[in-house]
């Protein structure tokens, strides 16, 4: 681990002592409406000469991943997969300096068990679908990229960043006092192995684009502004490859990742409720949203 990223880590870390005793009441309120607009979540732009989707996301502030933005996600996911015209997908942000937030933490915070279920259900349905998608997926990573932002990214087949220090892009879980579930880490150590995974997740280390660059969780780092111009020469790599080679290759190395999740969702969702449910857990889920208030201030 570099000396930036170790004091990143110790910096986080020692802001999240909880700061209030017990039986006191919540310090700060968490609004609860930001993702209740109406306007699309998604914009996806398909071009049917190149046979290439790019898909937007456009929720602010942070591209934070709702129930709301995982459903419009997947539908738009679902959409492209079935046109056989479509053979291969850009993801990038519409907001500045974020890619996406990672799970919208107020889905976590103060919900019923069911709720709580729906929303991790569709939590593993995106992944399930990106991961498992026969289209060639490139992620165009204009913005910082946290936890679920991070594993979104890892889900593609290609990981572009944008070389602006003052982004960072890991599975800082820990951080906020969770733990990444297993198909969060499998995925990471398909990418860049099983020590730096090991590491990065108990740590929960935020790499900025040149150490994410050095480890392998991304693939390539150019100016901010050239971020499509050069997904889409890479696009053009990848579309020269026969498409039922390619596809038959990606579901040979990504099969029992995914056969994983598949045959253990019930309890996958069963044990995400139970633990975020716990109290200990929204204390810890309260004292980063507190944080995330506080930088403000
Ligand atoms: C058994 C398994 C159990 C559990 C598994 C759970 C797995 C969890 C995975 C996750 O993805 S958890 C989410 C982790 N995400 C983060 O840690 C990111 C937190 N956010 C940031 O670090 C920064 O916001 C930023 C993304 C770097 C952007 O910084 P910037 O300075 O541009 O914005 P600002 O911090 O002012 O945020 C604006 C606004 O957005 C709110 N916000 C930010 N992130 C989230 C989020 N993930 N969910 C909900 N809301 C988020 C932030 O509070 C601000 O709100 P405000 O305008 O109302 O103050």
């Amino acid at each position: 681990m570099s000396l930036r990223a170790a004091t990143r880590v110790t910096r986080s870390l020692s802001g999240l002592l909880p700061r209030w005793g017990h039986g006191q009441a919540p310090p700060l309120l968490f609004s609860q409406q930001r993702n209740n607009s109406t306007s699309p979540k998604i914009r996806v732009e398909f071009n049917p000469t190149s046979g290439v989707a790019v898909m937007h996301m456009q929720s602010p502030p942070v591209n934070s991943l709702s129930l709301d933005f995982l459903t419009e996600f997947c539908i738009g996911l679902e959409k492209l997969e079935m046109d056989k015209g479509c053979r291969g997908l850009i993801i990038t942000s519409s907001q500045p300096k974020v890619f996406s937030a990672g799970l919208d933490i107020l889905e976590m915070y103060g919900k019923s068990p069911e709720r709580c279920g729906e929303f991790w259900k569709a939590v593993q349905e995106m992944w399930l679908k990106l991961y498992g998608s026969d289209m060639i997926t490139i992620a165009a990573i204009n913005g910082s990229s946290p936890a679920g932002g991070c594993l979104m990214a890892l889900t593609c087949d290609y990981r572009i960043m944008a070389d602006q220090p003052r982004y960072t892009i890991g599975l800082n879980e820990t951080l906020l006092g969770i733990v990444a579930p297993f198909w969060f880490k499998d995925t990471m150590a398909n990418t860049v192995g099983h020590r730096t995974t090991e590491m990065a997740l108990q740590l929960g280390l935020l790499y900025d684009p040149s150490e994410a660059l050095n480890v392998g969780l991304v693939d390539q780092l150019v100016p901010e502004d050239q971020i499509l111009s050069a997904a889409t020469q890479t696009m053009t790599k990848w579309l020269a490859i026969p498409d039922h080679a390619r596809q038959i290759t990606k579901s040979m190395m990504r099969k029992p990742t995914i056969d994983r999740l598949t045959s253990n969702r019930e309890a996958d969702i069963q044990n995400f409720v139970n633990f975020i449910t716990k109290d200990s857990i929204q204390k810890s889920l309260r004292a980063y949203l507190e944080i995330l208030k506080k930088k403000k201030t």
